[in-house]
């Protein structure tokens, strides 16, 4: 089985405005109806779970109805990190064998090329991560404001979502993870490879306008792209 889990229990307060940013019109629907509808049409995917803030789980549930995305068979109440929020899906999962992609709600741009390739590494891989090359120079900082490093940009990448595994992975690297007092990652594929270091993490190569949603400005951009798109 093939699940999308879509992570929407996030606040956005760079964005800013009267509600989280998943939640924001963009081109005629809210961006978690893009994100959502990225999965939905894709014949390979089984099941959507939504992962949503507590106080915004009617709205969630709602919209599913009122749009009829019969693939979502879970709208879950996610926690105060990321990291939470995944769990809560991570949680439902009910064969180790299922394959996990777990998905940031505000790349509303994921392409259907991403998501094939992710479900296709996972026949081959535990665990599967998206990426980009790196554009810009990365320094390493000290909290003096020092440079401490530069790390050559030939092996640098940006890293997205989806980022995909077997269910029994990623349920196995969280349990050693949650014994660590230390334990604070900001990406699914972190835990993995911190926790599981002998798994290897294949990497799909992501896509520029995968971008997520951060500052307002990007709103912009995720609109022009969408009806450039359909035009
Ligand atoms: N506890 C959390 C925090 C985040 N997310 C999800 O992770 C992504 C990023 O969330 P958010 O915190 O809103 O994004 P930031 O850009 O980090 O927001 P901020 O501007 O507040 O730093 C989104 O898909 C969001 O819904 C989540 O599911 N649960
Ligand atoms: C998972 C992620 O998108 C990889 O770049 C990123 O770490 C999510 O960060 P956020 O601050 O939780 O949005």
């Amino acid at each position: 089985m093939n699940i999308a889990v879509i992570l929407a229990g996030g606040s956005g307060s760079r964005v800013g405005g009267d509600k989280p940013k998943q939640f924001l019109r963009v081109a005629g629907k809210m961006i978690i109806e893009h994100t959502i509808e990225a999965f939905h049409i894709n014949p390979r995917i089984d099941e959507i779970a939504i992962v949503s803030r507590e106080d915004y789980l009617e709205e969630v549930k709602e919209m599913v109805s009122n749009n009829g995305y019969s693939k979502v068979k879970h709208v879950l109440c996610g926690g105060k990190e990321r990291y939470h929020s995944s769990l809560a899906a991570i949680s439902t999962c009910r064969n180790n064998d299922d394959r996990l992609l777990l998905h940031d709600c505000v790349r509303p741009l994921v392409t259907q090329r991403i998501i094939n390739d992710c479900l296709d590494a996972l026949d081959r891989y535990e665990a599967v991560d998206v990426a980009v090359p790196t554009t810009d120079t990365i320094i390493e900082t000290a909290p003096d404001g020092r440079i401490v490093r530069i790390p050559s940009r030939n092996s640098l990448r940006n890293v997205q979502t989806p980022q995909g595994f077997r269910c029994g992975t990623i349920r196995r690297a969280f349990e050693l993870a949650l014994q660590d007092p230390d334990f604070m990652p900001t990406d699914d594929c972190s835990v993995v490879f911190r926790y599981l270091p002998d798994t290897p993490i294949f990497v799909v190569e992501g896509d520029p306008m995968n971008i997520k949603v951060t500052y307002r400005d990007d709103l912009k951009t995720v609109e022009e792209h969408i009806l450039g798109r359909t035009r």
